[in-house]
């Protein structure tokens, strides 16, 4: 490989790292970060998650952002969601504060690119985005956070600050002993593309978002 940020450096005894390995990356404000990538081995449901850390110094309760894999938000800046700017937006604050991204291969909540754009098909039919999970088979939400804990135990870490707004990631991560002291909310990326979207996920999973002209319920 020519190039060092891709120059893979074995960790000999660390139990389920494979590799790290140092990640120069622009972040969405210009900005030029570097960050530390490792890739697991043995995680229990046998996908190939991946962290990233900022930072070198150890604290207390670092600041963790546990990401769900969105091919069309992420990769595409596809504003059918919010995930695109929930990853540059944790991607900036981790730069600047320290921390990890633990990135989840969970395309689609856990149902996969195919079965996500089936249910897109559903959406434009008027199926919301958790009925249209449902009427494919699929439950609302398949996701399990088994090989997040795993990979943040991995590097040692059990206790966390979580960017979410999504309380059962939290409940899931600290059924899973990860202890979770504080949570901080991803910010609201709303548009005309992804409001229903957005609505539905306050009305069936309670994320903790208050969209513009929203009254907070008490
Ligand atoms: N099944 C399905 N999955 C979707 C859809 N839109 C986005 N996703 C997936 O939803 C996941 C992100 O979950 P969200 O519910 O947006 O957010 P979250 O991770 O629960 O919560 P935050 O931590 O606050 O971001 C990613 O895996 C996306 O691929 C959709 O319409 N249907
Ligand atoms: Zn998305």
């Amino acid at each position: 490989m020519s190039s060092s940020c891709l120059q893979a450096v074995p960790l000999a005894e660390a139990p389920g790292i494979r590799t790290v390995a140092q990640l120069p990356i622009h972040l969405a404000d210009g900005r030029e970060a570097a960050g530390t990538i490792y890739s697991f081995h043995g995680l229990s449901d046998g996908k190939e998650h991946f962290a990233l850390r900022f930072g070198d110094r150890d604290t207390d309760a670092p600041l963790v952002r546990v990401h769900s894999e969105c091919m069309t938000g992420d990769v595409l800046g596809s504003a059918r969601c919010d995930c695109g700017p929930q990853l540059q937006e944790s991607l900036l604050r981790l730069h600047e504060e320290g921390g990890y991204l633990i990135y989840m291969r969970q395309e689609g909540r856990g149902i996969g690119l195919y079965a996500k754009l089936d249910a897109y098909r559903l959406q434009e039919q008027g199926h919301d985005t958790y009925a249209a999970n449902r009427a494919l088979g699929h439950n609302d939400d398949e996701r399990d956070y088994t090989a997040a804990a795993e990979m943040l135990k991995a590097l040692d870490i059990t206790r966390i600050t979580l960017i979410t707004n999504n309380p059962d990631k939290r409940a899931q991560l600290e059924a899973l002993g990860i202890d979770v002291a504080t949570v901080r909310p991803t910010g609201v990326f709303s548009g005309r593309h992804n409001l229903r979207y957005l609505e539905a996920k306050i009305r069936h999973t309670r994320h903790t978002i208050v969209l513009p002209g929203a009254v907070e319920e008490s």
